[in-house]
């Protein structure tokens, strides 16, 4: 089935308020092209000013994490999905590789904060991923389906009729080295093949996007790829012009 491709970039922690406007200033400047959908995902801080400036350009914008406790709470330092989508955020990132590694996110955590996302409204882009050293060890396949089978295992694959999953292999982030087209395409035709397994029709409108250094320069090639929907950008997103270089590369 025809998927429309998604663009989403991460900006991480990167910004500032004078980055927000100029890069909302050139958005609008330029039309998004016909045939995809596109995404932002600020810091938190700027989130609301982005979605504000982004009113009308058809680019959406969404969190780059979420609290596991749905509150309102003593949370100190955490941000809700349900405040997200109060400040306009269509989507919200869970479980990236960042996020596990650096921050302690286990499956459990990940597969709580997928519902709490969805519970809010908002559509999570659920990441999985594999580190070099997986890879290497020949575990991509069984990280992959531990890190899927607990979010599956715990919502149910129906969770999955409005969800973006994105394959982010962690030895492609931020290092230059990404992932080749034919390694992309087999690794997301895993991904579908394991919802598949509960729901064909369901596994067929899922949107996996790959990250991990796309650029304008490689983008039409992994986007070639039958089973990748569209990316997951963190540096390349950070500069109007190469997001929306990345938008028409489809
Ligand atoms: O969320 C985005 C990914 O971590 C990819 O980041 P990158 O494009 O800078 O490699």
């Amino acid at each position: 089935m025809a998927r429309k491709p998604l663009i989403a970039g991460n900006w991480k922690m990167h910004g500032s308020r004078a980055h927000t406007a100029s890069f909302a200033d050139a958005v609008a400047a330029q039309p998004l092209p016909d045939g995809i959908d596109a995404l932002i995902c600020p810091p938190f801080v700027h989130l609301a000013d982005l979605v504000a400036r982004l009113a009308g350009t058809g680019v959406q914008v969404g969190g780059q994490n979420v609290c596991d406790k749905g509150g309102p709470g003593a949370y100190t330092g955490e941000v809700s999905a349900g405040m997200l989508a109060d400040c306009g955020a269509t989507h919200a990132i869970v479980g990236h590789s960042e996020r596990r590694a650096l921050y302690g996110e286990d499956d459990d955590v990940v597969s709580e904060k997928f519902a709490l996302a969805r519970d809010a409204g908002l559509v999570p882009v659920l990441c999985v991923g594999e580190t070099l050293a997986e890879r290497e060890a020949d575990q991509t396949e069984n990280v992959l389906r531990r890190q899927l089978g607990t979010v599956l295992g715990d919502h149910g694959v129906a969770a999955f009729a409005d969800v973006v999953l994105a394959y982010e292999p962690v030895w492609a982030i931020g290092t230059g080295h990404t992932a080749t087209p034919a390694q992309a395409q087999a690794v997301h035709a895993f991904l579908r093949a394991q919802i598949a397994a509960e729901d064909a029709t369901i596994a067929s409108a899922l949107r996996i996007v790959y990250g991990g250094s796309v650029k304008p320069d490689n983008a039409a090639d992994l986007l070639a790829c039958e089973d990748v929907d569209g990316g997951l950008v963190g540096g390349a997103s950070l500069e109007a012009d190469s997001f929306l270089a990345l938008c028409r590369a489809n």
